[in-house]
């Protein structure tokens, strides 16, 4: 296990009804509030009123930035900037999903900073200030309600990047499961994807006697598995939505469930290429690409593959050598995400080899990516043609 620092600063309020404490939230932080959402799903479920009530109760003036896109765009959040800039806001409430969360985190990092916002997601400037920001999230998907982390597409440029800071940690999450019984049925898949990556972005990791992280990684992966089908037949089954969503929070939660061990992440990187430019879901692109990533390095360390088919997917060892049993962990992987729904090839959305070389090629502009197995461009490219 290597030496580790831990700290996530987010309070959270959990279950039916702690939308209730958003007023008393709120007011801790300010009465100028940028109030932040995505296609107007929270106005068709009544979110919205039940929003502004609270916010009315905390004496909040509210100014509000609409229409933040699913994949975010860098133009959207320079929108939100301006808007801070102009009312005095001080205080940014995100209520939606992972992109109407990530936009909130670069406004809030953007408005306090002189140079152009893009500049963080180009490593060429540190967050070393941010607004205060709040979360009341409806989907359960990307951790961003309780993590650093922010990606955004500069639509122009066809570029999807993130950035990371302390700074942007939303200060509270209401996380309300039955928020989530509107999420439709390929949102909710794309979201299972989602989690289930994060978790195996953490737990194929070369780090040695770790025995408790990969336990968490298992059990969250399991409890997912057991949850999704449930949730897809019953959207309005609550003990569903509820494990769905805390497993989503504990997945990407600052680092939670791998401390101590090494992370790849490559896989995230070679899905953002693909929405980059053909702007699909990222957990759908996630689904191509993630069981190609583990056929294409599994052979780094088998040992952790058959760990995972036997312990996530209950495979029986009995009889089968370690590469037998990581292909089956893999293949029942694949298995699983078209049972509930997911896509498996680029071709799902029309998506040929047009673009593999541009792909490959912006994915590794900072060097090789991954640790599991260093990825270089061909190897990159290999991935993807694994995924057409
Ligand atoms: N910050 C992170 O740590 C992190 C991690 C992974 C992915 N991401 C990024 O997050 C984005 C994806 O976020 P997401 O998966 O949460 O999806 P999303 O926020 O893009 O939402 C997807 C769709 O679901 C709709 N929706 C949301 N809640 C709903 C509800 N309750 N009822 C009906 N419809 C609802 C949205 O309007 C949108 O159309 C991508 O840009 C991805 O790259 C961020």
């Amino acid at each position: 296990m290597n030496p580790f620092s831990f700290r996530n600063p987010t309070a959270i309020f959990f279950g039916e009804g702690s939308l209730s404490k958003l007023s008393e939230q709120v007011g801790q932080y300010g009465k100028s509030v940028l109030l932040v959402y995505g296609g107007g799903s929270i106005k068709k479920s009544g979110l919205y009123d039940r929003v502004l009530e609270q916010l009315n109760a905390a004496g909040a003036t509210v100014v509000e930035l609409a229409g933040i896109e699913p994949n975010p765009r860098l133009t959207t959040v320079n929108k939100g900037i301006e808007l801070c800039r102009t009312h005095g806001v001080e205080f940014i409430l995100a209520v939606g999903g992972g992109s109407v969360i990530d936009a909130s985190k670069a406004i809030a990092a953007g408005a306090k900073y002189d140079g152009d916002v893009w500049d963080f997601l180009d490593r060429k400037a540190v967050v070393q200030d941010a607004l205060p920001i709040g979360t009341v999230l409806t989907l359960a998907a990307t951790g961003s309600e309780m993590n650093g982390s922010s990606v955004i597409t500069n639509w122009e440029t066809q570029q999807k990047r993130g950035f990371g800071s302390p700074h942007v940690y939303p200060r509270f999450s209401i996380l309300d499961p039955t928020l989530t019984y509107t999420v439709p049925r390929d949102q909710t898949v794309n979201g299972v994807v989602d989690i289930m990556s994060h978790v195996f972005e953490q737990y194929f990791s070369l780090t040695t006697d770790t025995p408790l992280q990969e336990r968490l990684c298992e059990s969250i992966l399991q409890t997912v598995i057991e949850n999704a089908e449930v949730a897809l037949e019953q959207p309005e089954n609550y003990a569903a939505r509820a494990n769905i969503m805390w497993c989503g929070t504990l997945a990407l939660n600052g680092g939670l469930i791998s401390l101590g061990m090494t992370n790849d992440w490559a896989s995230h990187g070679i899905e953002h290429e693909i929405s980059a430019i053909y702007d699909i879901p990222h957990g759908a692109g996630l689904s191509i690409v993630f069981p190609n990533w583990m056929k294409y390095v599994y052979d780094a360390r088998p040992d952790r593959f058959a760990q995972y088919a036997v312990r996530v997917w209950g495979i029986d060892p009995a009889g089968k050598s370690e590469d037998e049993l990581a292909l089956a962990g893999i293949e029942a992987t694949r298995a699983f995400f078209t049972k509930i729904g997911a896509p498996a090839t680029l071709s799902h959305y029309n998506i040929g080899s047009e673009n593999l070389d541009r792909m490959a090629e912006e994915a590794v502009r900072f060097g090789p990516i991954g640790s599991f197995k260093r990825l270089n461009q061909a190897d990159v490219k290999a991935i993807y043609e694994l995924s057409l």
